[in-house]
């Protein structure tokens, strides 16, 4: 991998959520207004249609949409990696095709689910994709809701590809996320996936991360990216621990995106609800997530100023 290719893509990723209408409809205006939010908090960037963007719940159609509205709204101001990964090959690389013409930064996508695929499938999945347009890929390794295991064998017949870039290694070893770094190399990039462990990762190795839950504290992950980046060991990891509260409150709640959601609308963002199966939040809830909001805003207000530049 080209050496510029570390430089701009590593870094803090909001995995973004979409925004719906009290309908339960893609809304464009919501959405941009979502992207928009991001713009000054010093992530380099946005993953657009993965886990916590519902990609996998929405229609070829509706993934187009909020991939549209996002590079329309935020294009050259923040990094835009779309996840295009769905069911079928075809449909993959339609989604892949359509990211380039809109003016993606990259691509990514998770192994084709339900069918326990053998590798060599998968890795046809993948190559149409990366083959269909000129963006580099990033390989989304979710081993614990895809069921798919990625082997070092794969890993490194991947990475020795000129356009696979990278790997989003949401799987929750860091001994795995420091081996993919060692097979990749050190032009080949690793993102973080669990957000509870975004320093451990970036310890093993790790260039950044991609996480759901920095979109409700994007700025404490710039700050514990910049305290991480500044050797200041004690200081990271003891925002890690706060930030760990923090996320395991917003585990507590019967649906994560939810909760998250409401966290927002709290903040005049208004995104909707997640779509079934995921639940929406319950009123029961709003008392607590408003206390929770309010912590995250203190805590991210006594560490305002240690973002720095972009993460
Ligand atoms: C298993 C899982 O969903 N992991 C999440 C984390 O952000 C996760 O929600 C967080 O660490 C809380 O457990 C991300 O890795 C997923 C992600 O980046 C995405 O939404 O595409």
């Amino acid at each position: 991998m080209a050496e510029n290719n570390l430089s701009k893509f590593a870094g803090v990723y909001v995995a973004m959520y979409s925004a719906y209408d009290e309908g339960g409809k893609v809304d464009q205006a919501r959405v941009r207004k979502l992207a928009r939010s991001y713009v000054n908090t010093g992530v380099k960037g946005l993953y657009v249609g993965g886990s916590s963007g519902e990609g996998i719940l929405q229609n070829a159609e509706e993934r187009k949409r909020v991939v549209e509205a996002v590079l329309e709204e935020v294009k050259g101001e923040l990094t835009v990696i779309v996840h295009v990964g769905a069911n079928s090959t075809t449909e993959s690389v339609e989604l892949a095709r359509h990211a380039e013409q809109h003016g993606a930064d990259a691509i990514s996508a998770v192994p084709s689910i339900y069918y326990r695929l053998p590798e060599s499938a998968v890795e046809t999945h993948w190559q149409h994709m990366i083959d269909s347009t000129w963006l580099p890929f990033i390989i989304y390794h979710i081993p614990q809701t895809t069921g798919f295991q990625l082997s070092a064998a794969l890993l490194g017949r991947m990475a020795g590809q000129e356009k696979v870039i990278g790997v989003k290694m949401s799987g929750e070893s860091t001994f795995e996320l420091q081996q993919f770094k060692e097979i990749g190399g050190p032009d080949f990039l690793v993102f973080n996936g669990p957000d509870e462990q975004f320093l451990a990762g970036r310890i093993m190795g790790a260039d950044g991360g991609i996480g759901g839950t920095y979109g409700v504290m994007p700025e404490l992950f710039c700050a514990l990216n910049r305290l991480y980046e500044q050797g200041q060991r004690e200081e990271a990891q003891a925002l890690q621990v706060k930030i760990n509260r923090i996320i395991k409150n917003l585990l507590s709640y019967p649906s994560l995106y939810g909760a998250c959601k409401y966290l927002l609308s709290l903040r005049g963002i208004e995104t909707g609800q997640p779509r079934l199966p995921l639940l929406p939040v319950q009123s029961s809830h709003h008392d607590s997530l408003v206390t929770l909001n309010s912590e995250i805003e203190e805590l991210t207000a006594q560490y305002a100023g240690s973002y720095g530049e972009k993460s």
